[in-house]
């Protein structure tokens, strides 16, 4: 495999590019205009040299990797702004959303005015949807830096914010012009976040790809060693993977898109009452993989030997597979969470599951009570201590 790669998420007129690079940030702005170059609405600022930017990045992010975008624009003449998010889940609200309205305002952006997010899920999705809102629309690019921003939310165009009942309630669809990825990054990514974006790593294979999950089962170590080769396979066939998705089901209309969301309807519900930023979105996730599976064992959809293979390589990538220690949900309240998940149709709800591994669908006649056997049986494995390992 290259150094670099280019994945195209082809959807008409909002396609764009997705380009993975190793230790090139001062290659941004010359990426940044040839997108823009390529696009009827953004060529004329390119050529008039009317460059100006909003980069919206979070604290910790501040000294790390936005003074290296900072500077590539600089070479290239641009003028920006740049606004500092507080780092963590709780930035995804609206109180976040209305501060960085008002830096606009101030700056008296316009329609021409790049918004450049550089961090991780929150600043992208936070970012995306002042991009999706802002005088309807600015030009947005997706810096993303953490290893879950690589492989799923910088890609697709989901942005938004969260609801205190529950996760991205409030968001829009916006893709951006482009996402630039350099795996350079990861090299100052905290353990625990790193560990969170390999829970949607393993949910592709789950989803779409029988061999991808192989692949992860055989490379454990390298992975647990952030080996550049197996993180610049797993980055992108992950991308190819969620771009061919989004391609056929840009707005989660056919149900098809709705399979990235497997492992989710557990997750948010979790993550919502934890209170956000106490599970990382990658942990939740990881929990709701198995939770989702183990309903779908009880429907006879699959044999528990396919649970055990999800649960052993979360666990082998330092994943949790049950929900943390002293952690008290009520079963009502979960039910109650769940059913402000976007799938729900007339107060029912919707699961992605398994049929094998590599292949999910959307089911929607499950009976609550099954939801309740699970959410009951699996807090109790969890008060044994046995990590599900039946
Ligand atoms: N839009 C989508 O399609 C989509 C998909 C998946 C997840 N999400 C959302 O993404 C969010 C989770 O994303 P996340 O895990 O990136 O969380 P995050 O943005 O909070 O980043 C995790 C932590 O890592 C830090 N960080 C990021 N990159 C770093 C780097 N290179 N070096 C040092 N520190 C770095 C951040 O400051 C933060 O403290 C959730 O809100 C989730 O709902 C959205
Ligand atoms: O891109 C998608 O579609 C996904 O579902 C990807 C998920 O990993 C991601 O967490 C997404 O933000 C969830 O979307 P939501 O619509 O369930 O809020
Ligand atoms: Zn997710």
């Amino acid at each position: 495999m290259s150094d670099s790669y280019d994945v195209n998420v082809a959807l008409g007129p909002r396609s764009y590019h997705i380009s993975v690079v190793s230790d090139q940030f001062d290659q941004f702005a010359e990426t940044l205009e040839t997108w823009m170059n390529n696009n009827p609405a953004f060529r004329n600022s390119v050529k008039e040299g009317n460059k100006t930017a909003f980069i919206v990045t979070d604290r910790n992010l501040s000294t790390l990797h936005t003074p290296k975008i900072e500077n590539s624009l600089k070479t290239k003449g641009w003028k920006w702004e740049t606004a500092v998010i507080e780092s963590g889940e709780k930035s995804k609200s609206l109180a976040v959303i209305s501060s960085l309205y008002d830096r606009l305002v101030e700056l008296k952006a316009d329609r021409q005015t790049v918004l450049i997010a550089v961090g991780g899920g929150v600043t992208g999705d936070a970012a995306g949807f002042v991009a999706a809102t802002y005088v309807r629309g600015l030009p947005f690019v997706q810096v993303p830096t953490s290893l879950l921003a690589h492989v799923d939310s910088s890609v697709g165009g989901k942005v938004g914010v969260n609801h205190p009942q529950a996760k991205n309630l409030i968001g829009a669809f916006y893709q951006p012009l482009g996402v630039f990825i350099d795996t350079s990054t990861l090299e100052t990514l905290p353990e625990r976040d790193y560990r969170s974006g390999l829970a949607e790593i393993v949910k592709y294979g789950v989803i779409l790809d029988s061999k991808f999950f192989q692949y992860l089962e055989q490379n454990i170590e390298a992975l647990n060693q952030r080996s550049p080769d197996a993180l610049r396979t797993v980055i992108a066939r992950s991308c190819e993977l969620k771009a061919e998705v989004v391609e056929q089901d840009e707005y989660e209309r056919t149900g098809l898109r709705a399979i990235l969301n497997y492992g989710h309807t557990f997750a948010h519900a979790f993550e919502a009452l934890c209170g956000y930023g106490e599970l990382m979105h990658g942990e939740a996730v990881s929990i709701g993989m198995v939770y989702a599976s183990y309903l779908a064992e009880k429907l006879n959809l699959i044999p528990h030997s396919d649970t055990k293979r999800q649960i052993e390589l979360l666990q082998a990538l330092g994943l949790p597979v049950s929900l943390p220690e002293g952690t008290c949900l009520e079963t009502d309240e979960i039910i109650d969470r769940m059913k402000l998940d976007k799938k729900t149709v007339g107060g029912k709800l919707r699961f992605v599951l398994p049929t094998c591994i590599g292949r999910v669908e959307v089911f929607k006649d499950i009976s609550e009570s099954l939801v309740r056997e699970v959410l009951e049986e699996l807090a109790q494995t969890k008060a044994r201590n046995d990590d599900f390992q039946i």
